[in-house]
């Protein structure tokens, strides 16, 4: 079986007083997953939603919240997002060298499937432990902006990460299945983000 993609829109350029409204016209229109961009201004400028945000949410729709975590420690999420509703919870690997695999521990303990991103500057072999391990994550998010805001422009040098990524998966008996994902490069490729309004009739 291959690897199969799967859209990702992210919910940063929503609408948030309409967010359910957001969410299912994202869903009506083929998004695989929702992307929820979560950042405490600290370890990104920016701070946008949280857990009771994700609560609400996800009494409107049963799709699958990848959650992704801009935060300085991602471990005093965990059993929030999990009790929230979170499906997919992806800390930053920049902050979670010394204790990833308590992490995805965690993770998996509260019901959500862990992933790394790295921010555009990290060296992909960082994240190598994370996937080669007797705990790896589910999932690499290879961020082709720098982490923080959205309506960004496209780092196309970022997608020979992905390669490497993709040869590492070869060789590695044991994840076989790796789904990897292009969150990043998902509204600008495709032209389905929330906040590309000209692009998709507002039905
Ligand atoms: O991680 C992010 C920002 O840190 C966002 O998911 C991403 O930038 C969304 O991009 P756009 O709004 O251009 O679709």
């Amino acid at each position: 079986m291959g690897v199969s993609p799967k859209i990702a829109p992210s919910m940063l350029s929503s609408d948030f007083a309409n967010l359910a409204a957001e969410a299912k016209r994202m869903i009506d229109l083929g998004a695989n997953w929702l992307h929820m961009d979560i950042m405490d201004g600290h370890f990104v400028p920016n701070l946008t939603i949280g857990a009771p945000v994700i609560e609400s949410l996800r009494k409107h729709t049963n799709a699958y919240l990848d959650c992704h975590l801009m935060v300085t420690n991602p471990m005093d999420y965990v059993e929030q997002m999990g009790k929230a509703g979170a499906s997919g919870f992806t800390f930053h690997v920049e902050v979670a060298k010394e204790n990833w695999q308590e992490l995805v521990r965690k993770i998996k303990s509260a019901g959500m499937r862990p992933g790394v991103a790295l921010k555009p500057g990290t060296p992909i072999e960082e994240v190598y432990p994370l996937i080669e391990g007797t705990t790896p994550v589910e999932m690499v998010l290879v961020m082709t902006v720098e982490p923080g805001f959205g309506g960004q422009k496209f780092m196309p040098n970022m997608m020979d990460k992905v390669m490497l990524l993709g040869s590492l998966t070869l060789i590695l008996k044991n994840l076989l299945l790796m789904p990897f994902l292009l969150i990043e490069t998902f509204n600008d490729v495709l032209g389905i983000g929330p906040g590309i309004k000209e692009q998709v009739p507002n039905t």
